[in-house]
C-alpha cells in the first residue's frame, strides 16, 4: 500500500523566523496519519525547522543538492551536508532548476542516485512544457525523463524514490492538468518503471505538481494512480498547507 505523500515546496521563501512561525502554526493541526507530511525548504532554513519540528508528523526535504561529496563548487551544498542534517527528502530536478540551472537527464540521475546512497530520499520531477504537450510529446518527454534518471538505481531502493509528475504549464499559473489527465499520465509513468523493475513499480509514490490548492485537493488525490501533491504557493499560507495535508 502506497502511503500518500503532499509535500509543500517553498522554492525561494521564507526567512527562518517566517519558517518557524509556519511550524509552530501547524504543527499540531496536521494529524492526518494516512498521509506524510513534508516541506521542502530552503537551505538556511533546514536546521530550524528539523528543530521545530521534531516530535511532530511533519518531514523536512532540501530542494536541491550536488552530486558530489565536497569539492570546488562554490555556492553549492553537498549530500552530506543535508544528511548532518538529517533531511529526509530532497527535490530532484524540479523544472526550475532544469530551466534556469542546467539541470540535466545526466545531472539529475547523478543526483538521484547520491540521494540514495546516502539515504535521503529524492523526489524527482519530471514533465513536459506547453509546447511539448500541444505536439503530443507528453508521455515521451516524460518517459526519456524518468528512464534517465533512475540509470542504475538498485532494485532495493526504488521504493524510496518518490517521482513528481509536473507538466511545467501548470506551475504557477493557475492552470491545473485536468485530474484524470494527470491521472493517464502518472499511470503511463508507472508503465515505464515496470519495464524497467516489474511489479516494484507498484511500490514507487507519484506526485502530481502544478497549481494544487486546498479547493482541487480532494478531487487529484482520489485518482486511481496519483499518491500525492508538491505544492508550491498554496503551501506558503499555514491555513492552506493544514487544509491540503489534511484533505
Ligand atoms: O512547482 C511546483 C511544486 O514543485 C508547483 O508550484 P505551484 O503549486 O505554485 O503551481
Amino acid at each position: 500500500m502506497r502511503k500518500p505523500i503532499i509535500a509543500g515546496n517553498w522554492k525561494m521563501h521564507k526567512t527562518i523566523a517566517e519558517g518557524i512561525a509556519f511550524v509552530n502554526e501547524v504543527k499540531d493541526k496536521v494529524n492526518n496519519d494516512k498521509v506524510e507530511a513534508v516541506i521542502c525548504a530552503p537551505f538556511t532554513l533546514l536546521k530550524d525547522l528539523k528543530e521545530a519540528t521534531k516530535g511532530t508528523n511533519i518531514k523536512i526535504g532540501a530542494q536541491n543538492m550536488h552530486f558530489e561529496e565536497k569539492g570546488a563548487f562554490t555556492g553549492e551544498v553537498s549530500p552530506l551536508m543535508l544528511k548532518e542534517l538529517d533531511i529526509d527528502y530532497v527535490v530532484i530536478g524540479h523544472s526550475e532548476r532544469r530551466q534556469y540551472f542546467n539541470e540535466t537527464n545526466e545531472t539529475v540521475n547523478k543526483k538521484v542516485l547520491k540521494a540514495l546512497e546516502v539515504s535521503i530520499d529524492p523526489i524527482l520531477c519530471v514533465g513536459e512544457t506547453l509546447e511539448e504537450r500541444e505536439a503530443g510529446e507528453t508521455k515521451a518527454v516524460c518517459k526519456v525523463q524518468v528512464e534517465k534518471a533512475l540509470e542504475n538505481v538498485a532494485k532495493e531502493d526504488l521504493a524510496k524514490v518518490v517521482i513528481a509528475y509536473e507538466p511545467i504549464w501548470a506551475i504557477g499559473t493557475g492552470k491545473t492538468a485536468t485530474s484524470e489527465d494527470a491521472n493517464d499520465v502518472i499511470k503511463y509513468i508507472r508503465e515505464v518503471v515496470k519495464d524497467i523493475y516489474g511489479d516494484l513499480a507498484n511500490e514507487v509514490r507519484i506526485q502530481y505538481g502544478g497549481s494544487v490548492k486546498p479547493a482541487n485537493v480532494a478531487e487529484i488525490m482520489g485518482q486511481s494512480d496519483i499518491d500525492g501533491a508538491l505544492v508550491g504557493g498554496a503551501s506558503l499560507e499555514a491555513s492552506d498547507y493544514t487544509q491540503l495535508v489534511n484533505y
